[in-house]
């Protein structure tokens, strides 16, 4: 599913509008609309007390035409226009009298109001602000804010929590809406899924407001949003007549004394994606631990006890996972850095592989195009040094994959893949992932595809999807807490037969928070 921009979405509303010839006002209700079936539907005539927060543009529009479905249905309501500007758009104007028509009148809000009380037991809707945000809010509007979120009252903000911008981080904190439920329309927004901004919105759901199918089809956006049907479109299928040889040959390198479970833990995400075969490169003291832990795999090691001093082998692997585990001593420095310098073959680097990268930046000319590379954040920093806030990271994480057509794995609660304009943000996965050797498990995953004949970029995206989805099967018998990274292995199968169940709609609906 795309993401789309707040330029894009306005062309949109705008084409649609043409298109069906219907006027801006006829698709706010119908927007609206959507916002009380939603409420309908779930509160069934209970008599909460429902208070409404609206701005002066079309998300305070959005936030009038809800009141007064509201009223129609004898609802318990209470109005309120946050009068944060003279410039109040044309259908909020339109639905104010409409309002009034009915017998309702908003208690208008500015800087010299008193805020109303809210029991914890209410409802508020926040309708102050949506994509239009630009500028910081007044600061009494930032105070407004700040009473909502501390009601401790159900907020349910229309659109977008309002105070989070489309296209910007957020330079006060303060003047956000926290909501417990985001009803968007049409498309996702970006700010839901990234670190700094997700943090607000516990539920969110997409609304359809027929919004035309085929100009959002043919718009071109910068970020897509991985569910199910995504993936499902990149799953190479298993042949009748196929055989080992035909699912590629992986090898895994790492490994230093004490962080041998690191290839252990790839190596078998690797075969569990169905890599063929798989060998791992390690120490000599990884030999034991290996052969016993992966009778499956095959296991060459290196001359020294301890680290990797000297890449070689003799076996032609189809792609090549190094840095799990693999320390980063001057010796093994350099073995990275001379094997780096005379490989050719496909390559996904991880860790202390990435570790190494980072502080040898003439190596990263050295790598093979389309070169996977899966840092967690301080690993990215490393990389692209330190951005000012999320969309810049992004737009810094771009530059680097453009510059060295490599494609950037950058881990998170959403995971967000990047290779060049784009970036592809996972829906998969949960916080129990935050325990040591999950990240090793993924490197094993996204190598095992490319040997199976999956793009860089596909193993990329359709690795990261599996990886979280078997962590997200795995919790529902083991909880958070208790998840370890062998328990994202032993669920990689149930997350391969989760795809064809169909039982699942599409990523219309998530949580940033669990
Ligand atoms: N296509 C769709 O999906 C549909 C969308 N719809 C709804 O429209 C919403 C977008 O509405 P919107 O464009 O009127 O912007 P909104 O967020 O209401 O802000 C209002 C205005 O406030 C201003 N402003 C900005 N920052 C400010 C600040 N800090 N302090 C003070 N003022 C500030 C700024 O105007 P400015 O002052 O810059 O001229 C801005 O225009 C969207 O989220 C959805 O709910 C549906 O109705 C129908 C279909
Ligand atoms: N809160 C979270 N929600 C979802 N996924 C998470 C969360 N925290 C971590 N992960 C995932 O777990 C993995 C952690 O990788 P990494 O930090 O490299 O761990 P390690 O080095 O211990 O293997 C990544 O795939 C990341 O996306
Ligand atoms: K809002």
């Amino acid at each position: 599913m795309k993401i789309f921009n707040a330029k894009q979405i306005y062309e949109a509303d705008k084409f649609t509008i043409d298109k069906q010839q219907i006027t801006s006002e006829q698709l706010m209700e119908r927007a609206a609309i959507q916002i009380f079936n939603w409420m309908h539907s779930r509160m069934q005539g209970a008599q909460a007390k429902i208070h409404l927060f609206c701005g002066i543009g079309n998300n305070g529009g959005d936030g009038l035409v809800l009141a007064r479905h509201l009223q129609d249905h004898d609802y318990n309501i209470e109005v309120f226009v946050v009068n944060y500007s003279e410039h109040r758009s044309k259908d909020f104007l339109i639905n104010l009298d409409r309002l009034k028509e009915k017998g309702v009148w908003p208690n208008f809000l500015n800087e010299q109001s008193d805020f109303p009380a809210i029991g914890k037991d209410d409802i508020v809707v926040d309708a102050i602000f949506g994509i239009g945000l630009n500028r910081v809010p007044d600061e009494w509007v930032i105070r407004l804010m700040h009473h909502l979120n501390n009601s401790k009252a159900f907020i349910l903000s229309i659109d977008m929590p309002s105070g989070l911008f489309m296209e910007a981080g957020l330079p006060n904190t303060e003047g956000v809406i926290k909501a417990n439920y985001v009803l968007t329309f049409q498309v996702p927004k970006l700010v839901f899924f990234l670190p700094e901004t997700g943090k607000y919105i516990d539920h969110w759901e997409i609304l359809d407001i027929g919004l035309d199918k085929e100009f959002l089809f043919t718009l071109k956006s910068q970020f897509e949003l991985i569910g199910k049907n995504e993936v499902l479109s990149m799953y190479v299928p298993r042949e009748k007549y196929s055989h080992k040889g035909s699912y590629g040959h992986s090898l895994i390198i790492g490994g230093s004394y004490g962080k041998i479970g690191a290839v252990v833990l790839a190596a078998k995400g690797s075969m569990l994606a169905g890599s063929g075969l798989v060998t791992a490169f390690v120490p000599r003291c990884g030999y034991l631990p290996l052969q016993t832990a992966l009778p499956e795999a095959m296991v060459i090691t290196d001359n020294e006890e301890l680290e990797i001093s000297e890449i070689n082998f003799s076996m032609l692997p189809s792609v090549i996972g190094i840095g799990v585990g693999i320390g980063t001593t001057a010796t093994t420095i350099k073995a990275f850095s001379e094997f780096l310098k005379r490989n050719r073959l496909p390559l996904v680097i991880d860790a202390d592989g990435l570790n190494i990268l980072s502080t040898n930046q003439d190596l990263f000319k050295e790598m093979p195009p389309q070169t996977v590379l899966t840092p967690h954040p301080k690993e990215l920093e490393r990389l692209i040094g330190k951005w000012a806030d999320d969309f810049d990271k992004l737009k810094k994480a771009k530059e680097f994959s453009e510059k060295y057509d490599c494609i950037l794995v950058i881990k998170g609660a959403n995971t967000i893949t990047v290779y060049k304009d784009m970036g592809y943000v996972n829906t998969t996965g949960n916080p129990g992932m935050a325990t040591g050797g999950s990240g090793d498990v993924l490197t094993g995953v996204i190598t095992g595809l490319i040997a199976q004949g999956y793009s860089a970029l596909n193993a990329s995206i359709f690795g990261v999807y599996i990886h979280g989805k078997a962590a997200d099967i795995a919790v529902e018998k083991c909880g958070f807490q208790a998840l370890i990274a062998s328990g994202i292995l032993d669920n990689i199968g149930k997350a391969y037969l989760d795809l064809f169940q169909v039982s699942e709609p599409d990523v219309a609906t998530g949580e940033s928070e669990l």
